[in-house]
């Protein structure tokens, strides 16, 4: 199979056969972001004859596109539903893309929040939120025998990128999931030293980016949001305090919003954790997917 034909700004990095379909890793110019980003693919076999829809993952702080390929076992579930898998890195990368100053694991590279930055120096590349809504699927649903029938998911930070993007953008996703997301930012460490590098002191910029603040505002909004299904390990290391889960399951009762959200015990905030529900994750979306 030719991916990306005519496309001279997308590379073939990587072609893994697994489960009868295929791994992919790719490496574009971006416009977006202004860099050469990669990011992972796999197509089950499906995808030889016709067009598949596809599950969007969004990973967590200090994780590429490569952490759930490897570690989350998806593969086999995704071959069985005829679902492909698309996973992008977290944040811009490369030479000249600005990193937090000491180096930590929770800002800058590893770390773009999926949030559009608006402060210098971060707004030339930090974009992520634009990234992921319009310029990979376009890319994708352009050269691969992807559809634009699409469903949202992710971990940690990367499921605050799920709940956000898939709340704001509820017609381009018939479904969101989330592991372990990040409900609340406004209100925990991660969240506000982020916005506050990312988007400024004024925290009024800082809630379209905040998944109870926009559940809680849903009322104003003129369609309805997506099915949304959460998994929270109640042995995580960073549940309370980072998570705020609970601030999600009140908005979410409050409002009538119907987002499941369960409490797993035992588990904790690793891909041990994701590998063991991801299954339930993609029958969901497979269950809803257009
Ligand atoms: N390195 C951080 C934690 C970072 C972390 O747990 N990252 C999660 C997402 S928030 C992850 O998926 N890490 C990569 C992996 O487990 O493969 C720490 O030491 O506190």
């Amino acid at each position: 199979m030719a991916f990306f034909t005519g496309n001279a700004n997308v590379e073939l990095k990587d072609q893994k056969k697994v489960f009868g379909g295929q791994q992919l890793r790719f490496r574009h110019a971006s416009n977006t972001l202004q860099c050469d980003m990669d990011f992972s693919v796999f197509l089950p076999p499906q995808a030889e004859v016709g067009k598949v829809p596809a599950v969007y993952w969004l990973s967590g702080l200090t994780c590429t596109d490569e952490n759930f390929s490897s570690k989350a076992g998806a593969q086999r579930v995704a071959a069985d539903l005829g679902v492909a898998l698309i996973i992008p890195d977290t944040s811009p990368r490369g030479e000249g893309v600005p990193d937090d100053p000491d180096g930590a694991y929770d800002f800058g590279l590893g770390a773009g929040f999926y949030v559009n930055a608006t402060e210098a120096p971060w707004a030339k590349h930090y974009q992520m939120y634009d990234y992921i809504v319009d310029e990979l699927p376009n890319l994708v649903e352009s050269g691969l025998p992807v559809s634009d029938a699409r469903a949202i998911s992710g971990h940690s930070m990367g499921g605050h990128g799920a709940l956000v993007i898939g709340l704001r953008n509820s017609e381009r996703y018939s479904s969101i999931s989330a592991f372990s997301p990040i409900v609340n930012p406004i209100n925990c460490a991660w969240g506000k030293k982020a916005f506050a590098g990312y988007l400024g002191s004024d925290e009024r910029k800082w809630r379209q980016y905040d998944a109870s603040v926009l559940l809680q505002e849903r009322d104003n909004r003129s369609h309805d949001i997506p099915p949304i299904l959460v998994d929270q390990g109640d042995a995580d290391n960073f549940y309370p305090e980072q998570l705020r889960t609970e601030t999600l399951i009140a908005v979410n009762t409050e409002t009538s919003a119907g987002a499941k959200i369960r409490f797993q015990e035992g588990y904790d905030h690793s891909y041990y954790f994701i590998a063991s529900f991801i299954e339930e994750h993609l029958r969901f979306h497979a269950s809803n997917l257009r």
